[in-house]
């Protein structure tokens, strides 16, 4: 069985990432890149679906775990009586193909080490023929390859597993290092050097671009660092999670593969390196957006393969029983198939900070947006599946219509603060055509408050980030009355749910009921807090939300308030750019996702 999510920290190469338990269990690890089979699986299954343990033999060790300052080095120490070992796991940034390394160090005593070796392709599925060659042991199964290299001789046991053990004392340092290859690439070198020295400095001298100084920079700069390593290098794709099928609700069916590029995911993710000072990763994105919608814009997709891949067809792995026996455990997404709107907004929007922060102009990139805008004006009125990716019927989503809004707003402020040639009056009435329609029919007055979708009488938790595009003000009384909303019908144990399931929203979702409160929308009611100028409550609320990272400072997608557990996708960027976005906030540069609140009086002076 795995480990509570709590208990993973995530090691990457900007190609792909594994999670290592507390116990020093790696317990997933997908090969060669992010949406590659898995050759450890645990996480979703059991022992027999691949794993690699690498810790003090015998029970009765207490652990403690950091991250190497400013890096994504990770390190386990095991103490017991007058013992000690810590092991350091990373993935060296990559320059051909993909290398785990796990180095042991003894610290005090003599300590008793086992590496348990049991790699399974395709997800756990395959068993592989074992060869073992001196100190390095082959793996290989169809098109993958293992090679585990070690200072010991290494024999696979009949039921495919390798076992080692050995003793370090003090001083003693035994590396193990795992590589990828396929049958092209033959039998790789054994790597040399200091492996683990050369990635934590890669790491540190990428953290130390980070603009941030506020009292938070810690989990400010976990969370950037994070977000890098959830960057696909080759394309400058980012990806929403490195895992799949994390459930939303333990036990559950919203289980969803997040290892693919969602332009909404992305492209908050862009501004918020952004605002942080990296500017090549969102010169990269954007290189990887232009190349991705290329084409008709009828056919933009809401979410890519990590380069660019269109196809991404769902499918459910039945021979894994899920995490926690949370099935199904699927791998693709048919949410590629939807409309969702508002992904015209957010990416109107990032081309626009990029312009803002004075990111060289693309060739393509107004030739793209103005498609975009084509298609928009003849579409923004239909219904759609809306942020949160609704299985149910499509409808009209408020947020989807106020990131149509934002849409316009951005093509009118190209023309206007950067001398882009486009229709800017068309683009005006256009953008004041829909502040009229949400108006009209995505706001309640009897309640004073902007509704899940037109006619609906419910609240949605998207609606928070209405200021942050630039609606409205956080202080106008239409916005404090959808904030109050929110506390009411959303807010459990202090956290935000994204929406209401009750018998009062049959078939929203058109998934069974059930899920945890949404953490990024929990940081939104943070955000909107400080935007009204309570600092106070916002902080208190950003505070409770770090209190929710696990010892290493990750976050997931959600909360289970009941089981005080984090369920969801892990580690999720969405999570920890909204974690970014409001310590911003709360120090005073910004609130929100993105400085865009200068778009609210544009939307009023058009009415
Ligand atoms: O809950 C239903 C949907 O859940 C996933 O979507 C969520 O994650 C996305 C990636 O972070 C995010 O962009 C979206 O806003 C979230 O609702 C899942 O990927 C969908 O297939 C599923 O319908």
């Amino acid at each position: 069985m795995s480990a509570p999510l709590e208990d993973y920290a995530l090691i990457g190469d900007t190609y792909t990432a594994g999670l290592v338990s507390r116990s020093g269990s790696m317990d997933w690890l997908c090969l060669p890149r992010f949406d590659s089979g898995a050759c450890f699986a645990r996480l979703l299954g059991g022992e027999r679906h691949g794993h690699w343990s690498l810790a003090p033999y015998g029970d009765g060790w207490s652990v403690t775990r950091r991250y190497l300052t400013d890096s994504l080095v990770l390190e386990t120490t095991f103490r017991q009586a007058g013992d000690e070992v810590r092991v350091l796991d990373c993935m060296p940034v990559r320059n051909d193909r993909p290398d785990v390394t796990r180095r042991v160090e003894g610290v005090r005593g003599r300590v008793p080490m086992r590496s348990c070796f049991v790699p399974r392709f395709d997800y756990g599925s395959i068993v592989p023929w074992f060869r073992p060659d001196n100190r390095r042991l082959h793996a290989v199964a169809g098109p993958d390859h293992l090679t585990l290299d070690s200072e010991f001789p290494l024999e696979p046991t009949d039921d495919g597993r390798a076992v080692t053990h050995f003793q370090v004392g003090p001083g003693d340092a035994v590396e193990f290092h795992l590589g990828w290859n396929s049958r092209e690439y033959g039998s790789p070198p054994r790597p040399g050097g200091d492996i683990v020295s050369a990635t934590r400095r890669w790491w540190q001298e990428w953290a130390s671009h980070c603009r941030y100084q506020g009292r938070y920079r810690e989990a400010v700069v976990r969370s950037l660092i994070t977000l890098k390593a959830l960057t696909y290098a080759p394309t400058g794709g980012i990806i929403a999670a490195p895992t799949t099928s994390l459930p939303e609700q333990l036990g559950g069916v919203r289980n969803w593969d997040y290892r693919h590029c969602w332009i909404r995911d992305a492209t908050f993710t862009l501004l918020a390196l952004l605002d942080s000072g990296y500017e090549s990763e969102a010169r990269a994105w954007r290189e990887w957006l232009l190349r991705a919608v290329a084409g008709e814009p009828e056919q933009m997709q809401i979410l890519y393969g990590i380069d660019g891949t269109r196809r991404l067809p769902e499918l459910e792995l039945d021979w894994l029983p899920g995490y926690e026996n949370s099935r199904p455990v699927r791998i693709g997404n048919d949410a590629a198939r939807q409309h969702q709107w508002d992904v015209y907004g957010e990416l109107m929007d990032a081309l626009h900070q990029a312009r803002h922060a004075g990111i060289p102009p693309a060739e393509d990139a107004w030739r793209v947006q103005r498609k975009l805008m084509d298609f928009l004006e003849g579409h923004w009125r239909e219904p759609d599946s809306g942020i949160w990716e609704m299985r149910g019927p499509r409808r009209h989503f408020t947020h989807s219509k106020a990131m149509a809004w934002a849409a316009a707003d951005r093509a009118v402020k190209a023309v206007e603060d950067f001398g882009l040639h486009g229709p800017v009056d068309r683009w005006k009435r256009l953008r004041a055509q829909i502040f009229d329609d949400i108006c009209d029919k995505g706001y309640d007055p009897g309640r004073n408050t902007f509704t899940q979708h037109y006619g609906s009488t419910t609240v949605d938790a998207a609606l928070l980030t209405l200021p942050g595009i630039g609606f409205l003000p956080a202080q106008d009384e239409r916005m404090r009355g959808t904030v109050r909303a929110v506390e009411e019908e959303l807010l459990s144990g202090g956290f935000v749910q994204r929406y209401a399931m009750t018998d009062r929203t049959p078939h929203v979702d058109g998934l069974p009921q059930g899920e945890g409160a949404f953490l990024p929308c929990t940081f939104w009611l943070a955000d909107c807090y400080i935007q009204q100028g309570d600092t106070a409550r916002g902080r208190a609320l950003f505070e409770r939300l770090l209190g929710l990272r696990n010892d290493v400072g990750l976050l997931s997608e959600e909360y289970d308030i009941r089981a005080e557990r984090l369920v969801g996708n892990f580690p999720q960027a969405l999570s920890h750019i909204a974690l970014i976005n409001t310590a911003t906030g709360l120090d005073g540069h910004r609130s929100g996702q993105g400085s865009r609140q200068d778009g609210a009086s544009a939307g009023r002076s058009m009415r």
